[in-house]
C-alpha cells in the first residue's frame, strides 16, 4: 500500500500545554486508521493540523510524498474534514448546506447536483433534503456534516469524534457509511475515544496519549500480549469478613498472573484457557469475602493502554 500521509516530530505546544509533543505516524492509501486517545491526548489539535486550520510548531507533514506547506492548496481539495463541533446552517435546507461546502471546492453545475444527492444518498438524508438542519436530531445534523465532507469526492476523509453524543442507530449507520467508503476507494483517518469504535472499524491504530504516539498496529498486533489474556473485575464488599487487603492466597490458583485492587474490586489477570474461575470464587469464600458481582473481559485496547499508561482510556 501506498504511504499517502507522512507526519514525523509533529509538536504544538499551548504555553506550557504540550499538546502534540513529536508525533509521527503515517498513513497507507485505502485503510481507515484510528486514531484512539483519551480526551486531552491531542487528537483534535492533529487533526486540525493535517486539515490546515492549524500551523504546527515544528515537525514534517507531507501528503502525497510532497509537504503539506507547499502544496496547500492541493492538499485541501483532496482531504476531506469532519470536524468535531458541527460545521452546519441551521436554517438552509440540507441540500443547500451540502451544495455550499461542495461549490467551495469549485464543483459546478449538473457534477454538483449529482455529488451533492449522491452525498445525502449516502448518510440515508435523500428524503431530508429540503428540510433544515434545525429540525434534525443530533445524529441526523453528524451524518450531513459527513456529507459536507464528502460530495467534493476527497481521497482521504478524516473525522473528529463523528459519533460523540449521538443515538446508537446513527452511530451504527456511520460507521457502516465510513466502511463503505473505504471500499469505494476513500482513505480515512477516524479519531475516537471509544476503544470500541476502532476496534469496530479500523485496519490500523494509533494510540496517542498526552500528544504523543504510545502505540501503532493492527489490532492482532496490539493485542498480540493479550490474546491468552483474561481479566476477571469481582466487586467485593469492603466490609466482609477478616479481608485484610491482601491477596497472595489467590496465587496459589493455576493461571494466575496478576491480582490488583481498584476500589471496591479486584482485578485478576489470568491466563484464558484455564478454567479457575470456581476456584477463585471459592478461595474468596474460604477468606470470608463477600462477592457482589463480576466482570469478564478478554484483551482489549484498554488494556494495552493501562499497560502503556499506567491508568485507563476513560479515566
Ligand atoms: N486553543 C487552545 N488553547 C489552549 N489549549 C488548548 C487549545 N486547544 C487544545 N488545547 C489543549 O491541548 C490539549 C490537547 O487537546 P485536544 O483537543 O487536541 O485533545 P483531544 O485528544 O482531541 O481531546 P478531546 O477528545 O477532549 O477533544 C488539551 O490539554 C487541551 O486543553
Amino acid at each position: 500500500m501506498e504511504k499517502i500521509l507522512e507526519i514525523k516530530d509533529l509538536k504544538k505546544y499551548y504555553k506550557d500545554n504540550k499538546a502534540v509533543d513529536g508525533l509521527n505516524f503515517d498513513l497507507y492509501e485505502g485503510e481507515i486508521l484510528g486514531l484512539l486517545g483519551p480526551n486531552g491526548a491531542g487528537k483534535s489539535t492533529t487533526i486540525n493540523i493535517l486539515s490546515t486550520i492549524l500551523k504546527a510548531e515544528g515537525g514534517t507533514i507531507k501528503y502525497f510524498g510532497k509537504s503539506l506547506d507547499s502544496n496547500r492548496k492541493y492538499v485541501k481539495s483532496q482531504l476531506g474534514i469532519v470536524p468535531q463541533d458541527l460545521a452546519l446552517y441551521e436554517d438552509i435546507a440540507a441540500y443547500k448546506n451540502v451544495e455550499f461546502f461542495a461549490s467551495l471546492y469549485g464543483i459546478k453545475g449538473e457534477e454538483l447536483k449529482c455529488n451533492v444527492l449522491e452525498a445525502l444518498r449516502f448518510v440515508g438524508l435523500e428524503d431530508k433534503k429540503d428540510s433544515k438542519p434545525k429540525t434534525f436530531s443530533g445524529g441526523m445534523k453528524r451524518r450531513l456534516n459527513i456529507a459536507c465532507a464528502i460530495a467534493h469526492k476527497p481521497k482521504i476523509l478524516i473525522l473528529d469524534e463523528p459519533t460523540v453524543g449521538i443515538d446508537p442507530q446513527s452511530r451504527n449507520h456511520i460507521l457502516e457509511s465510513i466502511k463503505k467508503l473505504r471500499k469505494l476507494g476513500t482513505t480515512i483517518i477516524y479519531t475516537t475515544h471509544y476503544m470500541e469504535e476502532v476496534e469496530v472499524i479500523s485496519d490500523r491504530i494509533v494510540i496517542m496519549d498526552k500528544g504523543r504516539k504510545i502505540a501503532d498496529g493492527t489490532i492482532l498486533e496490539l493485542l498480540e500480549n493479550y490474546k491468552n489474556t483474561r481479566v476477571y473485575k469481582i466487586f467485593i464488599d469492603n466490609k466482609s469478613g477478616q479481608y485484610n487487603g491482601k491477596f497472595d492466597f489467590l496465587f496459589k490458583i493455576e493461571g494466575i498472573q496478576k491480582v490488583s485492587k481498584e476500589d471496591n474490586a479486584l482485578c485478576i489477570t489470568t491466563i484464558k484457557d484455564i478454567d479457575n474461575l470456581d476456584k477463585i470464587i471459592l478461595k474468596l469464600i474460604e477468606n470470608k469475602i463477600k462477592v457482589s458481582h463480576m466482570t469478564s473481559e478478554e484483551g482489549n485496547l484498554e488494556m494495552v493502554f493501562l499497560k502503556l499508561t499506567g491508568r485507563n482510556l476513560r479515566d
